[in-house]
Order: C-alpha cells, then sequence, then structure tokens
C-alpha cells in the first residue's frame, strides 16, 4: 500500500464548476481560486449563457470577484439550446469560448432552455467539429418511463453511441459519470471522448442519500448510484488512463433551497474539493495517481498547457465548517461539521 504523509503536485484545475452569479459568485469563487489555478465554469445561470457576448461579460465578472492578488483564470462555455447558431461557434472561438454544454432539455438544475433533440442541433455541432470546440454532456436521458438510477446507461445507448458515430473527431468530455457502464464505455472510446469524476461519486454510493433519515446535501444529479459503480469509477479514476480527469461539479446552493420540500440537485464541494479527491485516492493506496488525474489529464485533453507551480496536500485531521455564508443566506459543504484526513497547505 502507498501511504504517504504529503504529496506535492503541480497545481490543479477543476474541469466542472458551477460558480452562479453577483452576491453567490463572489462567496464562492475564493474557495475555488484557493485549490485550483483555472476551472470550467459551467453556463447554467438563469438566464443561460448562450452567446460568446455574455460568456466574455461573465467571465469579466468572475475576474471581477477574484480576491486580491489571485490569478485564477476562468474557462468560459456556452449553454446549447435548439436555436444556437451556427455562427456563434466562430464567435465563441474568437472569444476564447473552449467548449459548450448540452444539457438534455429538464435533465438537471438550470436544463429547462437545454436542447430537446441532439439532431436539432448538428450543424452547430458540426462548425464545433470544424472549429475544435469541445462539446461537454450531462449525460443523462429525460424520459420520464426511465427509472432514475438508469438515465445514465440509457443515455449512452440512446445519445452517445450514434454522436460518436456521426462526429467522430468533435472532442466530447462525458461530464460528472456515475455509473459503471460510462466508465467502460469511455474507456473502450477512441482518444476524442473523456470524463470527469466528482469526488462524492469517488467518496459515496446512494445509501449516503438515506443514512439515519433523508440527507439533501448528498442529492446531486446525476444521482449517487450502488457501490458497485462507486468501485468501477474509482478504478477508472486512478487507473492511469488519460481519459479521466478532475471536475468538482461543486454545485452551491442555499441551504433553504436544499433542505426544503423539493430539494434542489447539487453538493457543494469547493472548499475541501482537493482533499476529498485525496481521500478517495488514498482509500486505495493510489496517492500516486491523484497528479495525472488532477493536474495533467484535463489539460492535455483540452489541448491547454499544463499549469507550473506546485501545491501540497497533508494528512492532517482538520474540520471542514457546518455552513459558510452565500450571498444573504448561507451554504452547507458536502461534509460540513465533520472531520477531513488531508489538507491543502
Ligand atoms: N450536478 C448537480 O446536481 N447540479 C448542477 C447541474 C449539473 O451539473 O447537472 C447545478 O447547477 O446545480
Ligand atoms: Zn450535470
Ligand atoms: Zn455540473
Amino acid at each position: 500500500m502507498n501511504t504517504p504523509q504529503s504529496l506535492t503536485l503541480t497545481r490543479p484545475d477543476d474541469w466542472h464548476l458551477h460558480l452562479r452569479d453577483e452576491a453567490a459568485l463572489r462567496s464562492v469563487l475564493p474557495y475555488t481560486a484557493a485549490q485550483f489555478a483555472r476551472a470550467i465554469v459551467m453556463p447554467n445561470l438563469r438566464p443561460p449563457i448562450t452567446t460568446a457576448a455574455q460568456a466574455q461579460a461573465y467571465r469579466e465578472r468572475i475576474l471581477g470577484a477574484r480576491p486580491e492578488g489571485s490569478d485564477f483564470e476562468p474557462l468560459m462555455t456556452l449553454y446549447l439550446t435548439d436555436l444556437t447558431p451556427v455562427d456563434e461557434i466562430k464567435r465563441a472561438k474568437d472569444a476564447g469560448v473552449v467548449a459548450l454544454k448540452l444539457y438534455p432539455a429538464g435533465a438537471t438544475t438550470n436544463s429547462d432552455a437545454g436542447v430537446t433533440d441532439i439532431r436539432k442541433i448538428y450543424k452547430t455541432l458540426e462548425a464545433m467539429q470544424r472549429e475544435g470546440l469541445l462539446l461537454l454532456v450531462h449525460g443523462e436521458v429525460t424520459d420520464p418511463d426511465i427509472d432514475v438510477f438508469d438515465r445514465e446507461a440509457v443515455f449512452i445507448d440512446r445519445v452517445m453511441q450514434p454522436l460518436r458515430k456521426d462526429m467522430p473527431e468533435l472532442k466530447v468530455v462525458f461530464e460528472h459519470i456515475t455509473t459503471q457502464e460510462a466508465a467502460d464505455y469511455v474507456l473502450a472510446s477512441d482518444d476524442f471522448t473523456a470524463a470527469t469524476l466528482t469526488p462524492q461519486h469517488l467518496l459515496y454510493n446512494r445509501n449516503a442519500i438515506f443514512m439515519g433519515g433523508l440527507r439533501p446535501h448528498y442529492y446531486c444529479l446525476p444521482v449517487l448510484k450502488r457501490e458497485q459503480h462507486r468501485l468501477a469509477l474509482l478504478k477508472a479514476a486512478t487507473s492511469g488512463s488519460k481519459k479521466f480527469f478532475l471536475g468538482t461539479d461543486s454545485a452551491p446552493h442555499a441551504s433553504q433551497m436544499k433542505e426544503n420540500s423539493v430539494c434542489g440537485a447539487g453538493c457543494f464541494t469547493a472548499m475541501s474539493a482537493l482533499e476529498l479527491y485525496a481521500e478517495a485516492f488514498d482509500s486505495v493506496g493510489a496517492m500516486d495517481q491523484l497528479e495525472a488525474f488532477a493536474s495533467f489529464n484535463g489539460p492535455d485533453f483540452y489541448n491547454l498547457p499544463r499549469n507550473t507551480g506546485t501545491v501540497e496536500l497533508r494528512r492532517q485531521a482538520w474540520t471542514l465548517p457546518s455552513a459558510v455564508p452565500f450571498g444573504e443566506a448561507q451554504i452547507k459543504p458536502l461534509r460540513g461539521g465533520e472531520a477531513l484526513a488531508w489538507k491543502l497547505v
């Protein structure tokens, strides 16, 4: 077993992050800026970021919310709709946008304006393939006849397989994968397909949502799955395959929205992201695989330079605050009030 007391790694990036806007943005950004050099910023605001001009303006707001002295760099994305014009792709490329996000309409938080049928946007996807912009997918079908726990596996058959056949050189990131089926699919695919993995899906199975009562802070989409799936994801993350990389999907919701008769989907992990991944990798003696997962595989897939500089993780117990301010409200981080075994120093 590889059980180091500390680990120095090249500065990592977060390849899937929700920052929200305005006061919420100002509350959560410092946590990510303290952990990561860059992050792929999700566009599912209300209203969503659908144009290059909106992405540029959102980027400025993010830069303006950085703590004094921070060099954190947001990497911008657009939200695909049925009506995204083909011309927008060139404008996006020129504006420095790196990817577009496919939310099947109704699949998750703020996805109402999403795509109703992927075939409606094929011309736009072809333009992305030409311009070298990546497609990021929330990979769940929205068919109400499909069980919530099967929606990712069914998405592979109904959407991913035909898409890969029709658009073979479009780089696709299967975001926040949660199943053995998705891990196997990505492993078996060619170099144009990769996946992000969240800390919660590497650490927990679906029992966590029901432990001694319903636990809203463990509810995200795609929902946590059985232990067999968690083990497959952890195996993929620590396998040394370059197709898997860090994407927290940290998705802040005010605690009154989580602790409500209808609980919003999303886990807030930005305050302790690297520590949670370290715990997952350490649990299988794979700390030596963490640097590639957190710092190399993402930039390599996106064709961006790797970061310079390093950060250090130490095996040192500390307690995560149970709640922190979130604009006028408050937010409860995943594992808040509990001890963590690793600390970013
Ligand atoms: N993951 C989540 O449960 N929620 C995300 C949306 C998403 O990434 O699907 C959010 O924006 O809150
Ligand atoms: Zn999603
Ligand atoms: Zn997300």
